[in-house]
């Protein structure tokens, strides 16, 4: 099986409600599209969002970053080289991970269908169904509250609820969700680095002062911040969960050997792709370090590639992979079938997708 043609194309996907986090406010889901087409016939697909404000990557620079960059250091070889291949896609240039993570997971996608395996399987095959969260916007206390109670009426018993702007009203709004949702829904806070440690710190003792029963508090710092990190998971009454501080595998065992979070959220964009996601959970594996896998604002492909790593891997405790339920519609054929919180994954070979809603996506070339 060669590789003929990367092909590229655009796709956008409106959202149930503006998403709100303390990093931006978008109200749709932009992806740039890959196709890795082959000698066989066999197509393998992959996604990437530009979330600038977190990854630095643009949908141009994506679109210029598989054009000019990954596609010829691919093109033309065989998947019988698979290892030179992924890393051909690393070495290809330095960041871009969405753009890598894009064709990675194509990669995969292609590995799978040639040995006619789903990928999970040939990764572990740990479960097929696994649960999501969903995420609450950062908004005033009672918009959040009304979300919230939304959320647990499409059947949701885990929120990921965003805080982080006007850091003085986070208590506030945690406080009106749990009176929301009740004593038994769990709650993980996302602060998207909006806070400094002592005030972290201050904020959580507070939130459990009330009684709020905080899961886990992702990215309380800004991602530079280690020292900040470690002080916080050090002081602080509730679990520290490591997001933008952890792009590549060194970053996470740089978490983990000095114990700067409690967890670390792996993610596809920030990793560049399922190859370096799996270094990741071998990290974690080894050091005993619970994993989330979390999603951006992205569509069912690359979603669907980060549920195929969930289900291979036990390490991975945590589910943040409600890019699609947050969509108000699905543009994308096969894969897994996301039921709400119930994500089931495909037993199809590679990754199961199998393709696009006629019209939906803009080609490039066209
Ligand atoms: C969508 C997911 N639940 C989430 O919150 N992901 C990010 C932010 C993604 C984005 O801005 O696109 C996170 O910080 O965990
Ligand atoms: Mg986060």
């Amino acid at each position: 099986m060669k590789i003929t043609q990367v092909k590229l194309g655009r796709i956008s996907t409106p959202l149930r409600v503006p998403f709100k986090t303390a990093l931006r406010t978008v109200s749709s889901v932009e992806d740039v599209i890959v196709e890795l087409h082959t000698d066989t016939g066999a197509v393998g697909y992959g996604e990437a969002p530009p979330t600038g404000v977190i990854t630095g990557d643009t949908t141009g620079a994506i679109i210029g970053a598989i054009r000019d960059h990954i596609a010829p250091a691919i093109l033309g070889r065989g998947l019988d080289e698979f290892e030179d291949l992924t890393a051909a896609v690393q070495k290809a240039l330095v960041h871009n991970t969405s753009a890598k993570a894009a064709v990675d997971m194509a990669l995969w996608d292609l590995l799978g269908q040639k040995y006619s395996a789903p990928v999970y399987r040939m990764l572990g095959g740990a479960r097929s169904n696994i649960v999501t969260d969903i995420t609450i916007s950062v908004n005033p206390p009672e918009e959040m509250a009304r979300d919230a109670r939304t959320a647990i009426q499409r059947g949701y018993d885990c929120l990921k609820v965003k805080v982080g702007i006007d850091p003085e009203l986070d208590v506030a709004r945690l406080a009106a969700v749990r009176e929301a949702v009740g004593k038994d829904v769990k709650l993980r806070i996302d602060a998207n680095q909006a806070w400094n440690a002592k005030q972290a710190v201050r904020i959580l003792d507070q939130m459990q002062e009330k009684g709020l029963d905080i899961e886990f508090v992702e990215q309380p710092v800004p991602a530079a911040d280690l020292e900040g990190m470690q002080y916080v998971t050090r002081h602080a009454s509730v679990p520290v969960l490591a997001d933008e501080s952890v792009f590549s595998p060194a970053d996470a065992l740089r978490i983990m050997q000095t114990g700067a979070a409690d967890f670390v959220n792996i993610k596809l964009m920030k990793c560049g792709g399922i190859t370096n996601a799996l270094r990741i959970a071998s990290a974690a594996e080894v050091y005993g370090v619970e994993c989330m896998i979390g999603c951006m604002l992205e569509a069912k492909i690359s979603v669907n590639a980060a549920v195929e790593l969930a289900c291979a891997k036990k390490i991975i405790t945590k589910v943040d992979l409600d890019g699609p339920v947050l969509c108000s519609e699905d543009h994308i054929l096969g894969g897994a079938v996301f039921d709400e919180k119930n994500i089931t994954i495909s037993d199809a070979p590679g990754m199961g997708i199998q393709g696009f809603v006629p019209g939906k996506v803009t080609y490039l070339d066209d």
